[in-house]
């Protein structure tokens, strides 16, 4: 049985990781950490400036990441002192943030860190690849839509579709927004945020040419799309040598 425990455990994916972890006969929930303590499905949640006791005393075999970006360096930190493996769908990691993560994993403990754990929105990556590969010279516009209480933005999934649309279309920048009178297009890729309700999180690429267009787009309904990829990744990362794996690793994905 593999151990599991949560950092982040009282939030919105938390609650759901933990939900359908407690559903799986392969994989135990033994509590979590968060900003206040408490309880979720009988196990302790305990106030984040204890996670090295924590991590101690319970002895994860995986520790999955969901809170904000701050904090989860410090969480990887921990884990990685500790020697537990971790499973990173945080959002929001400075360039700087990304390095220190990269320096507490390379060499000490496996991790799979994704800014999206949908299958579907590991294949919508490769076919907004495929686009762009073919489509380079086309007007490329990024939307995406979440819900009211989203605190990063763009989105983390947002940030990977500009990362491909670039490795393919070479030397675009991001153009966030458009108000008066804006010219001419440059190469650029426009990018378009927007914050509402519960959507729980909606991603479209618009590839614009003459007399025609194609939209490719992903829409998630519901949060367990998220976690049964993050369950998947933590089962699979179990065990495995020291190093930042994808999802197309779990997946078994060609990149
Ligand atoms: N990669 C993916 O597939 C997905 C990524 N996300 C990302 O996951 C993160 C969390 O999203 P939600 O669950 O919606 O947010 P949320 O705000 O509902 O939950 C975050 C939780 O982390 C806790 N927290 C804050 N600081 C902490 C610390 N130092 N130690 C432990 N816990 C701490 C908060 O109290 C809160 O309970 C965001 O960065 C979001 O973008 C969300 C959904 C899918
Ligand atoms: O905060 C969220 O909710 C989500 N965050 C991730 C992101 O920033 O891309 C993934 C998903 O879109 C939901």
């Amino acid at each position: 049985m593999t151990k599991i425990a949560i950092c982040g455990a009282l939030g919105r994916m938390g609650k759901t990781i933990a939900a359908m972890i407690d559903e799986d006969p392969a994989l135990e929930f033994i509590g979590g950490v968060d900003v206040g303590e408490g309880t979720l499905f009988g196990k302790k949640v305990v106030s984040s400036e204890n996670i090295d006791d924590f991590l101690a005393e319970e002895k994860p075999d995986v520790l999955i990441d969901f809170t904000i970006a701050n904090a989860a360096v410090k969480n990887i930190r921990a884990a990685s002192k500790a020697g537990v493996a971790v499973v990173v769908g945080t959002t929001g990691f400075s360039e700087e943030q990304k390095e220190e993560n990269r320096k507490n994993i390379e060499g000490t403990i496996p991790a799979v860190i994704s800014t999206n754990f949908s299958v579907g929105v590991n294949i919508f990556w490769k076919l907004v690849r495929e686009a762009a590969k073919q489509l380079s010279d086309y007007d490329i516009e990024v939307t995406e839509a979440h819900h009211h209480f989203k605190k990063d933005a763009p989105s983390g999934t947002a940030k990977t579709i500009l990362e491909i649309i670039k490795e393919e279309t070479g030397d675009r920048e991001e153009m966030y927004g458009r108000e008066g009178m804006v010219g001419a297009r440059g190469k650029e890729i426009g990018v378009h945020v927007i914050r509402g309700g519960d959507i729980v999180g909606d991603h479209s690429v618009m590839f614009a040419g003459n007399n025609e267009v194609i939209e490719l787009s992903h829409r998630a309904y519901d949060r367990a799309v998220f976690a049964h990829g993050v369950i998947r990744s933590a089962k699979w990362i179990a065990g495995k040598e020291p190093g930042i794996y994808t999802m197309d690793d779990v997946l078994g994905l060609i990149r």
